[in-house]
């Protein structure tokens, strides 16, 4: 304990990894941290994010490399959707236990509640006062839910991860992240599914070039996409639920996913009575990750930020927290390059300059393509979709990357140090690669 004058040096409100990364080292340090949650320590990511969907998405990328490898290997892989939750369940099961357990070993107090900032060093937990000389909001995102007719018959991500069998036919609205990837889920494991948009693009932030490839890839499966097409309400007809849109678009459907997005959690929390100032993104800060009361910060997805909204981010901030809180730094918060990817099978993932901003500025940059199942260690896997986009600066540094295939999210991860550190031919020629790999495949283009 640094300061007497309070319960807690630091007291962060929500478990995810916009605090624990952070605040289990800085207790080790000595620091006395409490940490206020009402639902599954960890949070989102381990709970009903990452760490659930990706176990579930496993057997849809080993069933798209046992098609690849069909001839070879024989036989019918098929998903046991409800193996496959068991599984999940068994992954996932004991994380917050083990999350909530490594708190304890440092002496964290975790405050199970609803925290509201009552003053500036007050969080009031299910009204119960616990002071703190700093406080961090790490509260989140939940999904956002449309405001139409009948939207209580939609679901979540999370609901979709707990389906004990899949639907025979199922809709998803919107085209983002987790509309892509679990339409593809939910296509590998039988159902029906329609995709229906109310732009044209999907997955706006990715090369849109791989982004349609991947599209066509799901709509040869039987994914349908509807686009440019506005929902406007839901209705239950019979035992089956009807999706109306513009232009008399009607849909029959056996389960809806809505999945247009997600908000930050900045009600209720306390916000509004000491003026801490947020927004429709979230909550506000400066270079520091302080909010506009100078002990209150923030931290995670519930920042409004340039920044992907993505488990790394979280725990890069978690992190740059505990080492201002501990004394360690006090510069100002320094964001690396930070990847991106979606698990469709292919895979798109990307880092640094797009294609796209490459394109407007070709005095800026050069792009060099390729199709990735070209090179010879794809085709050990019979790898039938991909390309990649490497964009190097004028001194011939590599500054971005975007690439879908099968192994995206690997050869993405194997340039990262590349472009981070702005690496030139002879410290490339020091990084040795296992052989074969995909990272000396991926680095074998540089
Ligand atoms: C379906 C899905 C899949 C995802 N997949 C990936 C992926 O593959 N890779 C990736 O990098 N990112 C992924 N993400 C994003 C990732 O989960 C988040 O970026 C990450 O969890 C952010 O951590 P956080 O601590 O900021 O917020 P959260 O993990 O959301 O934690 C916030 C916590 O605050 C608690 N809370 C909120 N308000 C209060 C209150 N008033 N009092 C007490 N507790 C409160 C909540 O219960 C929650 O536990 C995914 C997200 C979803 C939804
Ligand atoms: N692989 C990953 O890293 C991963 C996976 C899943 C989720 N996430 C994170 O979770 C967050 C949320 O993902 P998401 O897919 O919910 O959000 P998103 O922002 O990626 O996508 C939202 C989609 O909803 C559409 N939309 C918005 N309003 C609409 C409306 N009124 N009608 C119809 N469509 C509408 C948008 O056009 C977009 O296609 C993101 O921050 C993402 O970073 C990450």
């Amino acid at each position: 304990m640094k300061n007497q004058q309070y319960d807690y040096d630091v007291l962060y409100i929500g478990s995810g990894h916009g605090t624990f990364d952070g605040a289990i080292p800085l207790a080790a340090k000595g620091f006395k941290v409490g940490i206020v949650e009402y639902d599954l320590v960890g949070g989102t990511c381990p709970n009903r994010g990452c760490n659930a969907k990706i176990t579930l998405d496993a057997p849809v990328a080993l069933q798209r490399q046992f098609e690849n490898l069909n001839g070879v290997i024989e036989g019918e892989a098929k998903i046991n959707w409800s193996a496959n939750l068991t599984h999940k369940q068994e992954v996932i099961g004991k994380l917050p236990d083990m999350i909530a357990g490594l708190a304890k070993s440092v002496h964290i107090d975790i405050l199970s509640g609803h925290g509201v900032l009552d003053d500036p060093h007050t969080v009031l937990v299910d009204g119960t006062p616990k002071t703190a000389e700093k406080i961090v909001i790490a509260t989140g995102l939940r999904p956002h839910r449309l405001d139409i007719s009948g939207s209580e018959l939609a679901h979540d991500s999370s609901d979709f991860m707990n389906l004990s069998a899949m639907p025979k036919r199922l809709t998803v609205i919107g085209s983002g992240y987790i509309a892509m990837e679990f339409a593809t889920m939910a296509n590998a494991a039988g159902s029906e599914v329609t995709v229906i948009t109310h732009g044209n693009r999907a997955l706006r932030k990715f090369n849109q070039d791989f982004v349609e490839k991947i599209i066509d890839d799901l709509q040869k499966r039987g994914v349908k996409f509807v686009r440019n097409t506005e929902v406007t309400s839901f209705e239950k007809t019979g035992t089956a639920l009807t999706v109306n849109a513009e232009d008399n678009f009607q849909l029959e459907t056996d389960w809806i996913l809505d999945a247009t997005g997600r908000i930050p959690n900045v009600e209720k929390i306390g916000l509004d009575k000491l003026g801490v100032e947020y927004n429709k993104n979230g909550v506000v800060v400066n270079d520091h990750l302080q909010t506009n009361v100078p002990n209150i910060y923030a931290s995670g997805d519930v920042i409004d930020k340039i920044q992907p909204k993505l488990t790394p981010t979280a725990v890069f901030e978690s992190t740059y927290l505990m080492h201002q809180f501990a004394g360690d730094s006090s510069s100002a918060i320094d964001y690396p390059a930070i990847p991106s990817v979606v698990f469709t099978s292919p895979r798109i993932a990307q880092v640094g300059v797009t294609p796209e901003e490459a394109k407007k500025n070709p005095d800026k940059y050069t792009i060099e393509t390729h199709h990735t199942p070209d090179d010879w260690y794809r085709q050990v896997d019979k790898e039938q979709l991909g390309d990649n986009a490497l964009i190097f600066d004028k001194e011939h540094h590599l500054v971005g990357a975007s690439e879908f295939s099968d192994k995206a999210d690997d050869a993405i991860n194997t340039l990262l140090p590349a472009i981070e550190f702005k690496l030139g031919p002879e410290q490339l020629g020091r990084l040795i690669y296992l052989f074969p790999s995909i990272s000396s495949s991926a680095a074998g283009q540089l």
